[in-house]
């Protein structure tokens, strides 16, 4: 029989057009790579659904808390990797089982809990500090989720993948890349200004003495200090806040002004802001579960959109299906709302292009001796020394110079004194600059991604394998240039050095190098160092150096 109660589509045909002229589909976040459509698949059933929540810190326990009261799904996944946190945190909220429909909480260090999750919240991350940035988080907080992102897809790859983690347009920009080209358009969104909405809208009923959900109004673009309230598209009840044309007076930026202070009030008053993003995220997972098509703002690429050029992602409001972002509304901005949004998008790009540049090869890995080896462009330079090679993996633009090695003389001690004190530790790049500040170890690059310095005897191996000249930089240089089997060679000399000395005499400092991520050769021999390099941290706040 077929299903009476079908929705009524008679009219769909006579809104075609506005569909057309006032959304978009969703958007490829990178020009240069083919993007998959997300296909239309049938519901399945509310209780069946999983959601796992990366991070339990006071925003995911925010986004549990809502998630459970709100009867949301029927399995939950918590992962962190504070396993002893996470464990209390879990049983905790176990307990109040009684008070709920039934949801089964799962928890684990690892990815496995998540197995074929409906949808993956990112919460993980460092988190901003009174008077801190969103965006000075953005360094850190891109480590950590290039180490979740390859566990998510690895378990649930056809999860919608909800960030939530700070700077949230950027960190969502970054997921939605490292998901791949191959990963549904859409599926990868960010909570974006969905909290700031409420915020804008609460205030302005509090103002008005009325229910926040009669204030139709959106805060798009970024989820923080340069966010844009599109004051020309509120209405309140059906009536417009303001006549066409009108600007906003100054109570009005005053509550926008609120709406962007209100998280750095809230963490100067108890240092964390949970609840609002908690109930934010649980409303977002709540559209995508049930696949309501709700409009919410949210973060989306916004390429084209607007005349933005970069792949930058940003907010606008976006009906959300069960692959996340379904369509995008492209609301008619003012001339001055569109000025601050090319604003918005062109700081954004700024902090975010570093990162995006070098977050996926370039270039397919090339063969040589036998061994993948990374391209030029991704090992941009090894500096070789006495005791130290400095790797920095960042953007070739600016790398400008090539500097003569560290000078002879320098020993490990030395280095470390500079380099290895355990408050450097936490950012190692911080510590390369100390290096290359007191020209103990210089090189040429003043900006880049991320820093890898290596310490220790093979070395020693290094130098002897490739004889006298290998403390000329410049020939090294034209080595590396010119002949792919020396870093063959550099990646077997590498590997004999682990092996010798594993456990006893390397040091490694790095922010999780884009190398590591790559199976390349060099990935291949630093991911076992700094798996022995973390074991060791755990044993002794300041490693010894042989
Ligand atoms: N988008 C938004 O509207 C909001 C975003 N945030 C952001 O959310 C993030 C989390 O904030 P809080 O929960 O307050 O921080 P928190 O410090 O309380 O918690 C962070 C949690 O992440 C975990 N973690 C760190 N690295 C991990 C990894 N590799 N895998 C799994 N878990 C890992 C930590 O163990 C910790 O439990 C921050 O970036 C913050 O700025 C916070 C509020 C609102
Ligand atoms: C911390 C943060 O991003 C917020 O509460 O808006």
């Amino acid at each position: 029989m077929p299903n009476l109660v079908e929705p009524d589509t008679q009219f769909r045909e006579h809104f075609v057009d506005f569909r057309v002229a006032k959304t978009v589909n969703t958007i490829p976040y990178d020009a240069s790579l083919p993007q998959k459509p997300a296909k239309d698949t049938p519901l399945g059933n509310h209780s069946s659904k999983k959601v796992t929540i990366v991070g339990m810190g006071q925003v995911g326990l925010g986004c549990v808390c809502a998630i459970l009261n709100q009867d949301i799904c029927g399995t939950l996944a918590l992962i962190d990797i504070s396993a002893k946190k996470l464990e209390g945190e879990a049983k905790d909220f176990q307990q109040g089982s009684a008070f709920h429909q039934h949801t089964t909480i799962l928890a684990s260090d690892t990815y496995d809990v998540s197995e074929n999750s409906d949808m993956v919240v990112i919460t993980a991350g460092v988190a901003q500090q009174p008077g801190e940035s969103r965006l000075s988080l953005v360094d850190r907080n891109a480590n950590i989720l290039k180490k979740i992102m390859p566990e998510v897809l690895k378990y649930s790859p056809n999860a919608t993948i909800l960030i939530v983690s700070n700077p949230c347009d950027i960190m969502t920009a970054i997921a939605a890349k490292l998901a791949g080209p191959d990963f549904p358009q859409g599926k990868v969104f960010g909570a974006g200004t969905c909290l700031d909405t409420s915020r804008f809208q609460t205030l302005i009923a509090q103002s008005m003495d009325l229910d926040p959900k009669n204030v139709h109004g959106y805060i798009i673009g970024e989820h923080g200090d340069s966010s844009i309230p599109v004051w020309s598209s509120v209405r309140v009840g059906a009536l417009p806040l303001l006549e066409p044309g009108e600007e906003p007076n100054d109570t009005l930026k005053k509550i926008h002004k609120s709406v962007v202070n209100s998280a750095y009030d809230i963490i100067s008053l108890k240092g964390y802001t949970n609840w609002a993003i908690g109930m934010s995220t649980a409303y977002i997972c709540k559209a995508v579960l049930n696949d309501t098509r709700t409009i919410i703002p949210v973060s989306t690429c916004v390429r084209g959109l607007y005349d933005v050029e970069g792949d930058v992602f940003l907010s606008l409001p976006c009906s959300l299906s069960s692959h996340g972002v379904q369509r995008v509304a492209v609301l008619p901005l003012t001339d001055s709302e569109k000025a601050t949004f090319q604003k918005c998008a062109k700081s954004i790009w700024e902090v975010q292009k570093p990162i995006w540049e070098n977050l996926l090869p370039k270039s397919e890995p090339k063969e040589a001796g036998g061994t993948m080896l990374p391209s030029l462009q991704e090992l941009l330079f090894i500096v070789p020394a006495a005791w130290a090679y400095l790797c920095l993996v960042g953007s070739p633009s600016k790398v400008t110079h090539f500097y003569t090695p560290i000078v002879s003389g320098n020993s490990l001690a030395e280095a470390w004194e500079i380099v290895g004190s355990p408050a450097l530790l936490n950012s190692p790049f911080e510590a390369a600059q100390q290096c290359v500040q007191t020209d103990l170890i210089p090189v040429g690059a003043s900006e880049r991604q991320s820093v890898l310095v290596l310490f220790g005897p093979p070395f020693v191996a290094y130098e002897e394998e490739l004889g006298s000249d290998a403390g000329q930089p410049q020939l090294l240089h034209d080595a590396i240039a010119t002949d792919f089997s020396f870093l063959a060679k550099v990646d077997s000399i590498c590997r004999q050095g682990v092996e010798k000395t594993a456990g006893a005499s390397w040091l490694l400092l790095a922010e999780t190098c884009a190398v590591l991520n790559r199976s390349v050769s060099l990935g291949a021999v630093q991911v076992p160092v700094m798996a022995w390099w973390e074991a060791k941290m755990e044993q002794t706040a300041t490693p010894s150096i042989m």
